[in-house]
């Protein structure tokens, strides 16, 4: 579960990009966070799994109170928390194979577990005979694929995806959008930010909108309210 209350975030150079964000976000939902560039989605994103700090207000994740959650304990909530971006940020020398493996052997996962996990998240991703290859040998959606791959090799209880098909075309973002959708259908809690109308539109799933710091907008099987 995701809990904040009456969350502000104001960076060093004085920018406040969230403004008193208050709500619950329940274990299993699907959510969509929509507003204009530069309404705080990301920053509400980076909250969540302690990129950055909140400046003022309580988050809970998974029980984890993640205000007090001390530098050494991060770890702990990354693992309960699996983050996906526009540019996938794979790393270019590695395959995908080890790309995906790299998440486990820093939590010190048994080989046999390890092999075992990453090739059930690949068929997961349908990219089971693509694991020597690296990621300059991918198209974007497979790349996007493998960082959906990494990110849920723990199995986390969140997922989050900032702007996760912004690079991709659209076909391929709809064959994306499916894996997050069985990503969601085992139990898993989806939330992810977006500019893309036509994906909001045709999910009706919960959408929350940010602007200007704030949340205008919470509805369920809601729209993207945009016309940009
Ligand atoms: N690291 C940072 N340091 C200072 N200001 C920042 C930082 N990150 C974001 N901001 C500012 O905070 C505000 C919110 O930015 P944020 O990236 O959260 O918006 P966004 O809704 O994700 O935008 P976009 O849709 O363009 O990605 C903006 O005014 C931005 O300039």
């Amino acid at each position: 579960m995701i809990e904040m209350n009456d969350v502000h975030k104001t960076y060093t150079n004085g920018v406040t990009a969230l403004n008193g964000i208050t709500i619950t976000i329940e274990q299993g939902e699907f959510v969509y966070i929509v507003g204009p560039s530069g309404a705080g989605k990301s920053t509400f994103i980076r909250l969540i799994y302690r990129e950055a700090q909140s400046s003022q207000g309580t988050i809970t994740i998974n029980d984890m109170n993640v205000n007090n959650l001390k530098e050494k304990h991060v770890p702990w909530l990354r693992r309960s928390v699996g983050v996906i971006f526009q540019d996938f940020k794979l790393l270019p020398k590695l395959t995908v194979y080890e790309n995906i493996a790299f998440a486990l052997e820093v939590i010190e996962e048994s080989p046999q577990n390890i092999r075992k996990r990453v090739m059930d998240v690949l068929e997961l991703v349908g990219l089971k005979n693509k694991a020597r290859f690296i990621p300059d040998e991918l198209s974007g959606g497979e790349q996007q694929r493998v960082s959906i791959a990494r990110a849920i090799v723990n199995r986390p209880k969140i997922v989050i995806a900032d702007e996760p098909t912004g690079n991709l075309d659209p076909e391929t973002s709809w064959e994306i959008m499916q894996v997050f959708e069985e990503i969601n259908a085992r139990g898993t809690t989806v939330l992810m930010a977006t500019h893309s109308r036509e994906i909001v539109n045709a999910k009706k799933k919960r959408v929350i909108a940010i602007e200007d710091g704030l949340i205008v907008r919470d509805e369920h099987r809601g729209e993207y309210g945009y016309e940009i």
